[in-house]
């Protein structure tokens, strides 16, 4: 499959002096969904800042659709949709607006574009709020905006930060159940999450970061191997556990 996101050696910070990130190396395919998980301080956010194009490595590099952010700015911005952590969206805009807004700027063709939002909006259980705006909208509804933004464009990839916190179980299941849809359609996903069920139960494969670097790597067998309990089965979260503790926290 090909590889939609290719971070290779990324060392970066908030200061040249003291990197937060360390020889950060990992890829994300074409219909693969990736977790992301690490402790608070871990250095998940400081990595999608650099995917997003925030943050320049200090050392390394990120490709998004074969190309880094310097080498071809339109294509690699145009080749993501990113939900962050806390929605940012225009007060003064309405559910609606938000979504023909994203429709223009990814060129969403007319022609499905109203019956996409119809689909988004019942799927989101956001149809009576479709004229209201954001700012009289609450945290999750927010949230849910911001996801149904993401998946109007169908991008290439989808960089998502902590999805669940805001939603309700609907809005949580809704989302796995598109993210899924799109997955197998061919998208590749790059999601960070603290609820490590869901992460397990619906990524293919993992990345534990600890202390700004990657203490393992791949599918559930390879992030167990890595904390040394290959032998005893057990969940992703006791495979964490060991990792980022070596048992004795
Ligand atoms: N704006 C900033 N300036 C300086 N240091 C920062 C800044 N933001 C984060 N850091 C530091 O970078 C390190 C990694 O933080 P980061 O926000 O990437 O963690 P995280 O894994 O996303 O954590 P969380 O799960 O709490 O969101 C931490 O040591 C943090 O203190």
């Amino acid at each position: 499959m090909e590889s939609i996101l290719k971070v290779s050696g990324l060392t970066g910070g908030y200061s040249p002096r003291r990197p937060v990130l360390h020889d950060i190396t990992f890829e994300v395919k074409a219909g693969e969904m990736i977790g992301l998980i690490g402790l608070n301080g871990a250095g998940k956010s400081t990595t999608i800042k650099h995917l997003l194009g925030l943050m320049k490595p200090q050392t390394g590099e990120v490709r998004i659709d074969g190309v880094t952010l310097e080498e071809e700015t339109e294509r690699y911005r145009s080749a993501f949709a990113y939900v962050p952590e806390t929605p940012v969206l225009f007060d003064e805009l309405t559910v609606e607006e938000h979504l023909r807004l994203t429709g223009m700027a990814y060129s969403v063709k007319d022609a499905n574009y109203e019956e996409r939002v119809e689909e988004l909006l019942k799927q989101f259980q956001m149809v009576p709020k479709r004229k209201a705006f954001a700012s009289h909208l609450s945290k999750g509804m927010k949230q849910k905006v911001m996801i149904m933004n993401a998946l109007l464009a169908e991008p290439p990839l989808y960089i998502i930060d902590e999805p669940f916190l805001g939603l309700d179980p609907l809005g949580i299941r809704s989302l796995l159940e598109r993210l899924v849809e799109v997955k197998e359609k061919g998208a590749a996903i790059l999601m960070s999450s603290h609820i490590l069920s869901t992460v397990e139960a619906y990524c293919d494969r993992f990345i534990v970061m600890h202390h700004g670097r990657i203490v393992a790597i791949g599918t559930l067998e390879d992030v167990r191997r890595a904390a040394g309990m290959e032998m005893r089965g057990g969940s992703l979260e006791d495979a964490f556990y060991k990792l980022v503790t070596g048992g004795n926290a």
